[in-house]
């Protein structure tokens, strides 16, 4: 099996770059509307993000429903669970996302290097990817990633460090800071993705993010609170070509 980063872009090459946040407010009839949303949107995305608050309710057969009904549409599966903990846990916590068919998940290198170096490493043996945050697109973000981390780095600086020394797959940095995408994308050289949420409910333009330099735009309410979620996807994904 080829490695996850090779996987998302064979996937983006047929669908586009877009990965769906299937943020749906509550667990129940989520294996329905997720399943559904896979058969109207895979010709418009690449991948399916589910959140903690979605798989909390759910089970392990439940979710692995989701993440095979992806995969049949060829969709990745990404975990979003922002993993943030000692080895052991990170341990216990990937392998049961594996378990249940996901190909990446996202964690937060606020654990520390040498965690989220052994998290990545274990992934890889699996064919399976980690997404680091580096600088997220809520607004109070910035007094804490932008807060001085020594050395004359500033938070995000170093996580983008430490996610490139770690060998990650991807940051997340948000599209209400475009700055920062640049930043990460300038910075990573093409050594991993820039994957960058925060378009259209939260504020963030899809054609700033994409200029910036974000391969893989998230995208939630914009597409699964329209009317027509195929044709908003669809408009979303011809802005990441323009
Ligand atoms: O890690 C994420 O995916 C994430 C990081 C971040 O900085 N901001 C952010 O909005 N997200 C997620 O991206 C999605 C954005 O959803 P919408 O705002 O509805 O498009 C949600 O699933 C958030 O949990």
């Amino acid at each position: 099996m080829s490695g996850f980063r090779e996987r998302i872009r064979r996937a983006a090459a047929k669908g586009g770059p877009i990965v769906l946040a299937a943020d749906y407010d509550s667990g129940s009839g989520a294996v329905s509307r997720a399943t559904r949303h896979v058969e109207a949107l895979h010709p418009h995305i690449c991948a399916i993000k589910l959140n903690l608050h979605l798989l909390l309710p759910l089970g392990r057969s439940e979710i692995s429903e989701i993440t095979r009904a992806a995969r049949r549409r060829g969709l990745l599966a990404i975990a979003d669970i922002k993993l943030n903990d000692i080895g052991n846990t990170n341990r216990a916590a990937a392998g049961a996302l594996w378990g249940a068919g996901f190909d990446a998940v996202i964690a937060n290198p606020i654990m520390g290097k040498e965690e989220l170096k052994e998290l990545i490493s274990g992934a890889h043996r699996r064919g399976k990817g980690v997404i680091a945050l580096c600088h997220m697109s809520s607004p109070g973000a910035a007094a804490s990633y932008e807060m001085g981390a020594g050395g004359g780095k500033k938070f995000y600086e170093v996580f983008m460090d430490w996610a490139l020394e770690a060998g990650a797959d991807g940051v997340v940095a948000g599209a209400t800071f475009p700055e920062t995408i640049r930043y990460c994308s300038r910075r990573a050289g093409g050594k991993l993705d820039v994957y960058s949420p925060g378009i259209g409910a939260q504020g963030g333009s899809m054609r700033e993010a994409i200029s910036a330099g974000a391969a893989y735009p998230i995208v939630g309410r914009t597409i699964i609170g329209a009317r027509n979620p195929a044709a908003a996807a669809q408009r979303l994904a011809e802005d990441t070509q323009s």
